[in-house]
């Protein structure tokens, strides 16, 4: 099973560029900055890092995020993280990255962010990877009276490969609703519509992700579940649902890894693809998400497969690659083991 989920080719939806920094990123970027750390950690930078709660994950998040400054930080972390990706098969990967963080928090000038996105995306396709990315609102950072984000996205001075606009962070009195004039704008500029929702926060805000922001895919969803309604309307339109179980367990959205209810969304007709939203800071990879999937939720090999083709079909990879993707899928399916 282990060999036939490692030569699995893989596509990845839901990852933050900021959280694919492992400790030992974070440390060496530290250093680099002589950032000081004192306020999120006492002592040293952990190599583990462990969460009390969303907020806690966002503090030390955050901290990690303000360590990429210039160009070459975001294409190395890019390239980093796309080592990683190449090594487990893979193909396509769409990363979420936040603008405004960069931007507004950091100093940033847009055109050295655009230009690290795109030498990192540059770096990554010479190692067999395509990157797609999605620029996220940070719902608890960038109120909706803020127009950071839209106004960079309209601006032009975006990276080559933007597929959509996404919302993330805290869902706790931070309402997906007041950002529908941003997803409205930004779907106009032919941006795909990809907010979190249904994480920290229940069904009421998947509902308000698809029926105000227009979601064609949302971030976790897994707390759709509680409305049955919701969740067969999500199912009849083929809206899909980003799952992350690891990350899940570590912010203490599910009570545990066998409590997950991927199984549950599965049953109930919903299109879903694994993903590890966090990978450095949650010590995970794409792969031990779908060893947790087989090991953990009851998935088999044919379910992976699928699993996957749904993930490119719900991907906005581009054409050439889809189609490359779709018949390595194959090839794959008519001999796992060449
Ligand atoms: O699982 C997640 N849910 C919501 N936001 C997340 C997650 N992982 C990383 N971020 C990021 O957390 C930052 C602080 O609000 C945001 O920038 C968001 O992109």
């Amino acid at each position: 099973m282990t060999e036939f989920l490692r030569h699995l080719p893989k596509i990845e939806l839901h990852c933050h560029l900021e959280g694919s920094m492992s400790s030992a990123t974070v440390r060496a970027l530290a250093a680099r900055h002589a950032a000081d750390h004192s306020a999120v950690w006492d002592g040293e930078i952990p190599d583990h890092f462990s969460f009390a709660d969303f907020p806690d994950f966002g503090r030390q998040y955050l901290f990690g995020l303000g360590l990429l400054r210039d160009e070459e930080d975001l294409a190395r972390a890019t390239d980093d993280h796309a080592a990683i990706l190449a090594a487990q098969n893979v193909r396509y990967a769409e990363l979420t990255t936040t603008a405004y963080s960069h931007l507004r928090v950091g100093g940033m000038a847009p055109e050295v962010y655009r230009d690290g996105l795109n030498e990192g995306r540059r770096r990554a396709a010479e190692r067999g990877v395509t990157i797609g990315w999605v620029v996220d609102i940070p719902r608890d950072l960038e109120m909706p009276d803020e127009t950071v984000t839209i106004e960079y996205l309209e601006s032009g001075r975006t990276p080559d490969g933007l597929v959509g606009i996404g919302l993330g962070g805290y869902e706790v009195g931070f309402p997906a609703a007041p950002y529908a004039d941003h997803f409205a704008r930004a779907t106009a500029l032919g941006l795909h519509s990809l907010p979190h929702a249904g994480e920290t926060e229940g069904a009421d805000s998947v509902r308000q992700a698809v029926d105000d922001l227009g979601a064609e895919r949302i971030g976790h969803g897994v707390r759709v579940l509680e409305d049955a309604e919701l969740t067969k309307q999500l199912a009849d339109t083929g809206v899909f649902c980003e799952v992350c179980p690891t990350s899940n367990s570590l912010l203490g959205v599910v009570d545990s890894l066998t409590d997950h209810p991927l199984p549950r969304m599965i049953e109930a007709g919903l299109r879903v693809s694994l993903n590890t939203d966090d990978p450095g800071w949650f010590d995970t990879d794409l792969l031990t998400e779908l060893r947790i999937g087989s090991e953990v939720l009851g998935l088999t090999d044919a379910d992976h497969l699928r699993l996957q083709r749904d993930a490119l079909d719900a991907s906005f990879a581009p054409v050439d690659v889809r189609a490359a993707i779709a018949a390595e899928l194959a090839q794959f399916e008519s001999d796992p083991t060449a």
